[in-house]
């Protein structure tokens, strides 16, 4: 069942094009990287197909419809985005900003969407128990990440969007969020994660899009998209390789 689906998407800013006929499907059960250089227009691609962004042209659909026609109440019940760079969060207990994921389900009473299973269950998912009574805004950039997570796991959306979410993670908080992402999408979600590391990429996402330029160069596979060729004219980078390693080491736990 196709979740998401983006054919030809333009954006043009500051006179030039920053996103050109992008496309992307994404379907239930998988996990999509969106990969690319610095400035390649991921972030963009990814605020338009959260919704947050329309298109100058092309088409995106979310659960088969038009996402400029849903209502954001919907869209919200439907999509959790996560992004690169969120605000500074507002001094209120993690638990309490955690359990602001239940607004679109109208959980408005704070200490009720507090109590919802689906919170507890997120807080326990990103191992932030222990950090639940703290004021958000005092938190780390990786902790702060990973409260971005429990939020748009406590709304319980089909499809979670998530722009570079390990970028500010340790390695092992890294490998935790992105198992966590697999077990999502094993439950039935489907998952974009723009990423820059391109070995989790590689171990993590069944399918990788690569953007260069404002477009889409390759998707498919990880195998696939990704060789030395494209290492080097996208990345301009030289692998060396280790043995026939598609990457040339993997983190394990
Ligand atoms: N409002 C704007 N006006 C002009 N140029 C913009 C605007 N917004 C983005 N851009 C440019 O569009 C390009 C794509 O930006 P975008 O943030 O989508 O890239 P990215 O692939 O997410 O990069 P990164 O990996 O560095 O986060 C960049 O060159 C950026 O400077």
């Amino acid at each position: 069942m196709t979740l998401l689906q983006a054919n030809g998407v333009s954006l043009r800013r500051g006179g030039r094009a920053v996103v050109s006929g992008a496309s992307l499907t994404l379907e239930k059960g998988r996990v999509v990287g969106l990969i690319g250089p610095n400035g390649a227009g991921k972030s963009t691609f990814m605020r338009m197909l959260a919704g947050l962004q329309a298109p100058d042209c092309g088409q995106i659909d979310l659960l088969g419809r038009d996402i400029g026609q849903i209502p954001p109440g919907l869209r919200a019940r439907q999509l959790a985005f996560m992004p690169q760079d969120g605000e500074k969060p507002p001094p209120m207990p993690v638990r309490a900003l955690v359990a602001l994921g239940r607004l679109p389900h109208g959980q408005v009473n704070a200490a009720q969407a507090a109590r919802h299973p689906a919170v507890a269950h997120a807080l326990a998912a990103t191992g932030l128990h222990d950090l639940c009574a703290r004021p958000a805004s005092h938190l780390s950039g990786g902790e702060r990440a990973r409260m971005n997570l429990a939020r748009a796991l406590a709304t319980d959306t089909p499809v979670i969007l998530a722009d570079e979410p390990i970028a500010a993670l340790d390695p092992a908080h890294a490998l935790s969020m992105m198992h966590l992402f697999r077990q999502q999408a094993g439950q039935g979600k489907g998952i974009v994660i723009v990423l820059h590391d391109l070995v989790l990429a590689t171990r993590f996402c069944d399918d990788l899009v690569l953007m260069d330029g404002g477009s889409v160069i390759r998707h498919g596979p990880p195998v696939q998209v990704l060789d030395d060729d494209i290492m080097r004219t996208v990345y301009g980078v030289t692998v060396r390789r280790v043995g026939d390693a598609i990457v040339p080491w993997a983190l394990c736990r």
